[in-house]
């Protein structure tokens, strides 16, 4: 069945989005007006040292560019009119959103276990209020984006980021942020089951654990869930389509 349209959300009609985006495994299009640019987590806890991660064991060596990119995607989807949705990961100061022995998340959450290791830590932590918890320095929402905590993983869970997008008519998701393997890819999948055309920009994402987890999880969300492009191709096609109609297919 050939269809030379790109990937990417049509209308009833047929129509699709006037940026085309260079993509893997295909292009795919996209309307600016029915886009966000999701930034996960871009915390001090996942991308400074002396942060969470970095006190778990985790290397955050190579976040510094990972910033620098969020930051060119966060002024092109401005600048196109792209709504701008920030997520900080975390919980309250006494860790009751966090959930207790009787979540996995107690289990599992490394922020948790490195405080139940290292009692000093406690309150420090993902805490809200904590520098940990803050969004780093050098990425700042602005007037008319959104800054959203979640307490898990994923982005759609326990927060309104669904109805948010869906009352704004909004089908794709372009991601950045960390941690590719844990929230990025947690929030881009279920993004997916709930229609979402998912798009992370691998150059502006970093993992938690070694590279080959941030191979794995590209691999993975390219096969399986969504699109890997970058953060220049995203660049360069919201500069030269910035309000083309949405063309018939
Ligand atoms: N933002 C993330 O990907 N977080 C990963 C692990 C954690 O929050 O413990």
């Amino acid at each position: 069945m050939g269809d030379e349209a790109p990937a990417g959300y049509r209308d009833p009609a047929g129509r699709y989005g006037g940026v085309v985006l260079p993509a893997r495994p295909e292009p795919i299009a996209l309307d600016p007006a029915m886009s966000a640019l999701i930034v996960v987590d871009m915390q001090n806890a996942y991308a400074s040292a002396g942060g969470y991660l970095d006190l778990a064991g985790f290397d955050v060596s190579a976040t510094g560019p990972v910033i620098e990119r969020i930051a060119q995607a966060v002024a092109a989807a401005r600048a196109a009119g792209i709504l701008v949705i920030w997520f900080q990961n975390g919980w309250d100061a006494d860790y009751v959103e966090a959930g207790g022995p009787g979540s996995p998340n107690w289990h599992k959450s490394n922020a948790l276990k490195t405080m139940r290791r290292r009692p000093e830590m406690n309150q420090r932590l993902l805490a809200k209020g904590s520098w940990d918890y803050e969004l780093v320095d050098a990425l700042r929402p602005e007037p008319g984006d959104i800054v959203l905590p979640k307490p898990r993983y994923s982005g759609f869970y326990n927060t309104p980021l669904d109805s948010m997008l869906r009352a704004r008519g909004i089908r794709s998701l372009i991601f950045t942020g960390i941690a590719t393997n844990v929230c990025v890819e947690s929030t881009l999948r279920d993004g997916y089951h709930r229609e979402y055309f998912g798009i992370v920009l691998a150059d502006a994402t970093h993992q938690a654990g070694p590279p080959s987890l941030q191979e794995g999880a590209l691999r993975n969300i390219e096969t399986f869930f969504g699109w890997v492009s970058d953060v220049e191709a995203l660049t360069a096609a919201l500069a030269a389509e910035p309000s083309r109609a949405a063309e018939r297919a």
